[in-house]
């Protein structure tokens, strides 16, 4: 990986004293193509951590993006940069493929998604469908940084399998990558490092 990271795509995340409701004090730092897995008990605030990085609960401290203060961004370009998929997402179009940004079928024809599926109302798609909608939707957008909640929680081996080179063909391409994971096995395929949070703190950075 290069080392400049104004491209789009390519960035380097940096969180400094991360508070709110749920965590305390989160710094870290990802250089492009970086990854991180968040690992940790039931509560210990994984999630929460997500959406305080994301924008999406009221939180203090400071996230940048390439040297970028979030603070000094535009709520929707800080959205369009940083994509967080929760573990449930939720829908609000009537068929799964209006979720897709514009090109985003190739995409979910990749996670297995066949483009018949994609006129299908959304309600009536299986849950590791809508999982595979929901990154789909995610890595088509490109985004410089991706938080993904347990993204393959309810996937297959094959699905878990496209998912995972999905990831991987994300971080060459230079975002960065936070990764909440319960599967000591998918944090070695994806070689990440370790990031173990407790009662809301980072317990250890291995
Ligand atoms: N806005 C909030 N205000 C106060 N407490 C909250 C809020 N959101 C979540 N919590 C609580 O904070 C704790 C951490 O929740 P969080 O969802 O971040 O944990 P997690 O590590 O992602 O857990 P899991 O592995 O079960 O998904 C939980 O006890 C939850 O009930």
């Amino acid at each position: 990986m290069g080392s400049q990271d104004n491209g789009e795509g390519v960035s380097r995340l940096e969180v400094r004293g991360l508070g709110s409701a749920v965590i305390r004090d989160v710094s870290l730092r990802l250089g492009p193509g970086e990854g991180l897995a968040v690992t940790g008990p039931s509560g210990s605030g994984k999630t929460s951590l997500f959406r305080a990085i994301a924008d999406l609960d009221p939180n203090e401290g400071e996230v940048l993006l390439s040297g970028e203060a979030r603070s000094r961004m535009p709520a929707p370009e800080w959205r369009r940069r940083v994509a967080y998929v929760p573990a449930e997402p939720a829908w609000w179009l009537e068929t799964a493929g209006e979720h897709l940004p514009e090109g985003g079928a190739a995409m979910a024809k990749r996670l297995g998604l066949a483009p018949a599926l994609l006129g299908k109302p959304v309600a009536s798609l299986s849950t590791g469908e809508r999982q595979r909608l929901a990154l789909a939707a995610a890595f088509a957008r490109a985004p410089q940084v991706l938080l993904l909640d347990e993204p393959t929680s309810a996937l297959d081996e094959a699905n878990r399998g496209d998912v995972e080179d999905a990831i991987l063909e994300m971080l060459a391409g230079g975002a960065a990558l936070l990764i909440a994971s319960h599967d000591p096995a998918q944090v070695g395929r994806l070689g990440l490092a370790v990031l173990r949070m407790q009662d809301g703190r980072v317990a250890e950075a291995e």
